[in-house]
């Protein structure tokens, strides 16, 4: 993957391209969707090419962090779409001057550098400078350039459109189910596993602490099952996860805890990839060690129960 920073116009390049643009956050089943026609309609000569913002422009205009936390980040997103064929992405730093161009601009100055032969968005597919140009302005750019416009059919689940806002809203919800059957894989966080009070090891119930590699959104304070893999292999392993404040040990900030079912290995400094696959319930002050003890093994239990009966890839 060729990956091109894009300072203040494109650079200009004679490679004919298939082009998606958006912020592409999950590579959800809408996505999957516009990745696979672009496939289909891509010709020999040439290639899938993504044009996205490395931070998504309401964190950049509104300051709110919500939109700054991302299901896939920026490495994680690049490896999605490499899977899926795009050999380019073009990253444009969303500042406030890329938030006034018009959408005019943005397909006779900007888009008009790249040789595009066809672009691909989906239905309701909206750009430029406050959000003012849709897929019919798109069209009558993009014939004066030559350039087929493909207006994909929303993907939608219930009557509503799938969206990256949506699955967010469901993950700070604990609603994971929901959110895995739009991503069309399971909720995943990549940390590195650092130091805790190592007190879980004394209660019986080690736990990987995580330091995550970037801003994740974060589910709902909670006990939820669900799979892990450590560094580059590929096995996976099943996991209990506790995520939030820990309220009985005191905790004061928002971590993700990781108890490996079936596992020993010394885990500090390692990669862990933990995927989200189910709400156990929520987090309790209880009132002493004990039992919070009692309660890991119900959950262990449970977890033993629960983990045969989940479709694991989310794929059905
Ligand atoms: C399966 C499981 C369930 C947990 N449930 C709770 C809980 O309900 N309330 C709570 O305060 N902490 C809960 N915790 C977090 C523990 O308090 C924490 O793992 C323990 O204090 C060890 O922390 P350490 O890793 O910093 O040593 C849970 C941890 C696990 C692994
Ligand atoms: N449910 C969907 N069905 C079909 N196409 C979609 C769907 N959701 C997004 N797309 C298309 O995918 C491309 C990238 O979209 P983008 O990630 O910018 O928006 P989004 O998923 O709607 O996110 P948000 O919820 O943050 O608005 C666009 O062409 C968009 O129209």
């Amino acid at each position: 993957m060729k990956i091109i920073e894009v300072e203040t116009l494109p650079p200009d390049d004679s490679q004919p391209l298939v082009l998606m643009i958006g912020k592409f956050d999950g590579i959800h089943k809408g996505h999957q969707k516009i990745l696979e026609t672009a496939q289909l309609y891509k010709q020999k000569e040439e290639i899938l090419a993504v044009m996205s913002f490395s931070e998504h422009p309401l964190w950049i205009l509104t300051g709110d962090v919500a939109y700054k936390e991302k299901l896939t980040p920026e490495p994680e997103k690049i490896r999605f779409l490499q899977e899926f064929g795009v050999k380019r992405y073009y990253r444009i730093p969303f500042i406030k001057e890329y938030a006034n161009l018009s959408a005019k601009t943005f397909i006779l100055e900007h888009i008009a550098r790249l040789n595009v032969k066809r672009i691909i968005v989906g239905e309701g597919f909206v750009f430029g400078k406050g959000r003012e140009g849709g897929t019919k302005e798109l069209s009558t750019y993009c014939r004066k350039l030559n350039i087929q416009v493909i207006v994909v059919p929303l993907e939608t689940e219930n009557g509503a459109k799938m969206s990256s806002s949506l699955i967010r809203a469901f993950i700070r919800k604990g609603k994971i189910k929901e959110a895995n059957a739009q991503l069309y894989r399971p909720f995943t966080i990549i940390g590195t596993v650092i130091n805790g009070q190592a007190l879980g090891r004394k209660l019986g119930f080690p736990t990987a602490n995580m330091e995550l590699t970037d801003t994740y959104v974060l589910p709902k304070p909670g006990i939820y099952v669900g799979r892990a893999t450590v560094d580059a292999y590929s096995k996976k392993w099943n996991v209990l996860i506790s995520a939030g404040y820990r309220p009985t040990v005191n905790g004061d900030h928002y971590l993700i805890e990781v108890h490996f079912l079936n596992f020993n290995d010394d885990l500090y400094g390692r990669k862990i990839a933990v995927s989200f696959l189910h709400y156990l319930r929520e987090e309790i002050k209880f009132q002493g060690l004990d039992p919070l003890i009692e309660q890991m093994k119900k959950d262990k239990l449970e977890a033993g129960k629960i983990l045969p009966l989940i479709n694991h890839n989310n794929v059905p």
